[in-house]
């Protein structure tokens, strides 16, 4: 759906101050998509509650050349859609009657916005659930409505917060191809919260890496997948990274190295030579992965964290690998990418 060219569409431009929580830059232009990940409690709901106006926050939000902090805006004021973990669609509105309001809201006449109501809801399977209210659904289908709901009005700023969360495999493929087409044409801004690297790769434009309150990496899917400077994204990627001297400080000018987990070898007799890159420690679990069987390593000083290592089933039995079995483990340098970290844009 596009809308008619009405104002400037320059895209998103904020700064979000939110007092022990977050502190983060985001630009982002007119029809692109931002993934937002990090680990639990880094502040990515934080971040879109604060673009929504529903959290206190100093900086500024601008979106298409309009401030919507100053003066401040209603969260009913900014033109947005969006799909929160609690999904808060209304309780006295049936499904059709959820998805029409923001059009409504537009000043949409009523038989016009069910209309398009009604299309979005057949789009996401479920026009034949139109007439019953929230609590007659289930808690996929809720899921479809709020997300149908986002859409629909054609906002400026699209938030959506791990959308595809609880849904069954096939109904969060089902909905990611719906969405995919419709963001190839969307023209506002959207942020998708995920924990999931297959949305950050195929949905995104851009990565916007949240660590602790902060921004830690962004850039576009590929870059960040190929360079992850946290664990948290190493370990979504299917990677391992460790940062060169730690405790000399963080960001710019750190050197990250990474490797593949089928890259290293494990053995339980410490290696002959002095390998660069050998570490030690038992290991913390043992988990198929395709082929072969994924090994989590607790490593001791001085890298003192987990890594993951692949290997054959044959080799994990013979090795007798099972959790707590103290191992060693090795990469060839050639193995190795080495890189240093940009500043965060
Ligand atoms: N209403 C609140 N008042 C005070 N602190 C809060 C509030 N909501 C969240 N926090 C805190 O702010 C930090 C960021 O939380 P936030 O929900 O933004 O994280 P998140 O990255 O979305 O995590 P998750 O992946 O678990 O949803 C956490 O430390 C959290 O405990």
């Amino acid at each position: 759906m596009t809308r008619p060219v009405t104002r400037p569409v320059t895209g998103l431009e904020a700064q979000i101050h939110v007092p022990d929580r977050l502190d983060a830059t985001i630009t982002a232009p007119p029809g692109s998509v931002v993934a937002v990940i990090g680990p639990n409690g880094a502040g990515k709901t934080t971040l879109l509650r604060a673009l929504a106006g529903l959290v206190e926050m100093t900086g500024h939000v601008t979106v298409d050349t309009e401030s919507w902090t100053d003066p401040p805006r209603l969260v009913r004021e900014r033109h947005l859609g969006f799909v929160f973990q609690d999904r808060s669609l209304f309780p006295h509105l049936t499904a059709l009657a959820n998805v029409a309001f923001g059009l409504q809201s537009r000043r949409t006449p009523r038989r016009a916005a069910e209309q398009v109501a009604q299309g979005w809801l057949d789009r996401f399977a479920i026009g034949h659930l139109a007439k019953r209210l929230p609590g007659e659904l289930s808690g996929g289908q809720a899921q479809r409505v709020a997300i149908a709901r986002a859409l629909a009005s054609d906002p400026q700023l699209l938030l959506l917060d791990e959308p595809f969360a609880g849904l069954d495999v096939g109904v969060a493929t089902g909905l990611r191809i719906e969405l995919a087409r419709h963001l190839a044409d969307y023209r506002g801004v959207t942020l998708l919260v995920t924990h999931d690297a297959i949305d950050a790769l195929t949905l995104a434009d851009r990565v916007l890496v949240v660590d602790e309150g902060r921004v830690a990496q962004s850039g576009s899917p590929q870059e960040v997948a190929a360079r992850p400077l946290t664990e948290h994204v190493a370990r979504l990627v299917g990677l391992n990274v460790i940062r060169d001297g730690e405790g000399e400080g963080e960001g710019e000018g750190q050197t990250y190295r990474s490797f593949t987990p089928s890259s290293v070898t494990v053995s339980v007799h410490r290696p002959e030579g002095s390998a660069r890159h050998q570490w030690h420690g038992p290991i913390a679990s043992v988990a198929p992965h395709g082929d072969a069987v994924r090994l989590l390593v607790a490593t001791q000083e001085p890298t003192r964290q987990e890594l993951l290592a692949d290997v054959t089933p044959g080799a994990a039995t013979e090795l007798g690998l099972t959790p707590g079995r103290e191992v060693w483990l090795s990469v060839k340098e050639t193995a190795v990418q080495t890189y240093a970290a940009d500043r965060p844009r």
